[in-house]
């Protein structure tokens, strides 16, 4: 096959070492040095510092740079780059030259704020037509890079009236929520810490296939994954693909595209061979949240551009093929203080292991706390397919420690009512002085859990693929800032009470530890056992999108991002209904895919099949042979033909019905309940078996062990 001859793409490194050109399409704090006289430079380095805005004159130098830099590298064009709702970056570019003055030109102005024409991005009903203009807004904390020949300008994207329109500018917030909410938990112990910051690293899931072969599969084009197709013989049984050696042709991709990253400044790592056959991970170091999140949308960008020179697709869908592993994008979090120390890794002082401890069992409490909204955090209807199916953590939300920290959490709380007298070492008496300096390497592994201890940091697995994490990373900061201002009032009640300072916060931490043990899963989160057992425990298990969102209307929810002034009311309510108009759009376009593929591609070539079966088994007859084998395939193809056009058509009388319903969220979970459940496992089983029976030769679609075994 000619898929299978292609030849490597060539490209070239600048360089054999990535010092000589990491981060050169980036006007970061050095280039700003270089090109800032030093008191603008100062004065820049500190509000990005700070997070505090910068004054006119300043912008206008650091226009008047960048516009220097970017000329010397052939740059022709500049533009706002911003994270609208849709889930993808937005651009639009605008050209340095000035054609009246005949100069190029970059105005301070033309940095710090644009008004893109933006009545066309989903803004949840915020922007009403007759203000349906919206502005970007420089974010000088992630720094401008040159991205195609276009000199990238990170910004937000806020209404007129000042409600966020994007991801980033909740996320914005959120980040300083936590440092509020953290800082003063952190003077309890160093009285230095001045400021907190969430670190992430995003493990990016996803499959590589031909593009050609990508281009055969409309279902692929329209909808991101397959709504049909038998699995292969060969899927992930053997297990023999999961840190395989690479296929050669994604390697020449991934090489070139962490080129690319790096010269943007993204650090990428690792690069590794996932579960499924054709699928593969990249995973970056940790970095500042904010960039990270603009890095993950970036490399997201970037790899689908360098596929396409490997005659490549990627595909960033959640479950692109059913029955084998789905693509998550795994969020590695933490809080680093401004003095360095990050809070969740144990060390061998035990009072910063008490530090330690405040923040881990917070943050168990906050999960336990606001599980639903993590859980709508990550909702969309791609991730519907993959949680919960094939070595993806479930729908249900919890939280596994490890068996090394769940015993000293239990300790804790069994120890709690020692008295300690003076004199005493606490930390002794309450077993906390022996949490292993290094607990990285006793931290057992568990990839079933969608919210994991990983030894000094977080691992919030549960996120999809797709999703810009922004979202569930602004959730997580705001549900974990809001346990640690009420972590904080209980320690100063117990102070006030006349409790020690220590005494006091370890009281604080006894009670969340009982308070909060349903949430905590050391078990198989991908058994059957589990789902009962949660169910026992009652924790949710909302495994369909539009349900699980309804928490974003819920009081409590808007009072939680109200509290830290991250989002209001409208701006939640608004999220609520792109993300339900997302889902439905979703829904039906799988489902229009899957009615037109199998009306007129699989039912014509099975009738085309069957009929040949006909003519063989007459011709048998007219032989005096058995045509048995021949007729009872005839009759089977027959009741799936019947079959699909069954379902097909009331899968359409469904959508019809529900496109007159007016309230949106009932839409949405119809779509859910009646047309995807209803529906979509029907008649794709009766489609797949088509597959199975039909020769080889007359099937309209590209079959699984054709597009997932890349050499
Ligand atoms: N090896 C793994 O970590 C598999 C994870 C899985 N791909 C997921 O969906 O999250």
């Amino acid at each position: 096959m000619m898929v299978q001859s292609r030849e490597n793409v060539a490209f070239e490194a600048p360089s054999s070492k990535i010092s000589d050109y990491f981060g050169s399409e980036v006007f970061g704090l050095s280039k700003m040095k270089d090109a800032l006289a030093p008191s603008v430079y100062k004065k820049v380095s500190e509000a990005i510092e700070k997070g505090s805005k910068i004054d006119t004159s300043s912008a206008e130098e650091v226009a008047t740079a960048a516009k220097a830099w970017a000329l010397s590298k052939e740059v022709t064009h500049y533009t706002h780059w911003f994270q609208p709702l849709t889930g993808s970056t937005a651009e639009k570019h605008d050209t340095f030259f000035d054609a009246h003055a005949k100069i190029e030109r970059f105005k301070g102005s033309a940095l710090v704020q644009q008004e893109p024409d933006a009545s066309s991005f989903p803004n949840g009903g915020i922007r009403t037509t007759f203000e349906a203009r919206g502005y970007t807004a420089w974010d000088p904390s992630s720094p401008m890079f040159i991205f195609e020949n276009t000199l990238c300008i990170p910004t937000i994207f806020v209404s007129y009236t000042g409600e966020a329109l994007d991801y980033k500018t909740p996320l914005l917030k959120s980040v300083e929520a936590i440092s509020a909410a953290a800082t003063p938990i952190c003077q309890l112990f160093d009285r230095s810490v001045k400021k907190v910051n969430p670190s992430l690293g995003v493990e990016q899931e996803y499959f590589v296939i031909d593009k050609a072969l990508y281009a055969s599969r409309p279902d692929l084009v329209m909808a991101g994954r397959t709504v049909f197709g038998h699995n292969p013989a060969r899927g992930q049984q053997l297990d023999d693909h999961y840190f395989g050696s690479i296929p050669s042709r994604v390697k020449a991709f991934m090489k070139h595209f962490e080129i690319e990253a790096l010269k943007l400044g993204i650090p990428v790592s690792t690069r590794h061979n996932e579960v499924a056959p054709g699928q593969f991970e990249v995973a970056p170091v940790f970095e500042e949240i904010n960039k990270a999140t603009d890095h993950n949308q970036l490399l997201m960008d970037l790899m689908d551009k360098v596929a396409d020179q490997h005659h490549l697709k990627v595909l960033f869908h959640e479950k692109p093929f059913a029955g084998l592993n789905g693509s998550g994008k795994h969020n590695n979090w933490s809080l680093i203080t401004d003095t360095g120390v990050n809070l969740f890794q144990p060390s061998n002082s035990a009072r910063e292991n008490l530090q330690f401890l405040t923040f881990l069992i917070a943050t168990v409490k906050a999960v336990h706390d606001h599980a639903d909204i993590l859980r709508a955090s990550i909702a969309s209807a791609g991730n519907d397919f993959r949680l919960g199916a094939n070595e993806a953590p479930p729908a249900i939300i919890s939280v596994f420690l490890g068996s090394t920290l769940s015993t000293v959490l239990d300790e804790l709380e069994k120890n709690g009512n020692i008295k300690i007298e003076k004199g005493d070492n606490m930390y002794m008496k309450l077993g906390i002085s022996k949490i292993p300096e290094i607990i990285l390497d006793n931290t057992d592994r568990n990839r079933t859990s969608p919210f994991a201890f990983t030894g000094n940091k977080f691992e919030f697995r549960a996120v999809g693929s797709s999703s810009n994490v922004a979202g569930p990373m602004t959730a997580l900061n705001v549900i974990a800032a809001d346990t640690l201002r009420l972590m904080y009032k209980d320690i100063q009640a117990e102070i006030e009470a006349g409790k020690e300072k220590k005494i006091a916060i370890v009281n604080v931490l006894r009670k969340y530890i009982k308070e909060t043990k349903k949430i905590r899963f050391e078990g198989d989160g991908y058994s059957e056992e589990w789902e009962k057992e949660a169910k026992k425990r009652g924790l949710s298990n909302l495994k369909s999108t539009p349900f699980a969102l309804d928490v974003l209307l819920a009081k409590a929810t808007s009072e939680v991002y109200e509290r830290h002034s991250v989002m209001n009311v409208t701006e939640l309510h608004a999220r609520h209904e792109i993300r339900l108009e997302n889902y439905i759009m979703k829904v039906q376009i799988e489902s229009r895919v899957m009615g037109d593929l199998a009306l007129n591609h699989v039912i014509p070539t099975a009738i085309q099949y069957q009929t040949k079966l006909i003519e063989n088994a007459n011709g048998l007859k007219s032989l005096g042979l058995d045509s048995k084998a021949a007729i009872d395939t005839i009759n089977e193809i027959s009741k799936h033909i019947e079959a699909i056009k069954e379902n097909v058509s009331a899968m359409i009388d469904a959508r019809r019905r529900l496109n007159k319903e007016e309230d949106i969220a009932k839409r949405a979970k119809g779509y859910s309940t009646d047309v995807k459940d209803a529906f979509f496992e029907k008649i794709r089983y009766s489609v797949d078996k088509l597959e199975l029976f039909v020769d080889d030769e007359f099937w309209p679609l590209v079959k699984y062990r054709e597009m997932l075994f890349l050499r």
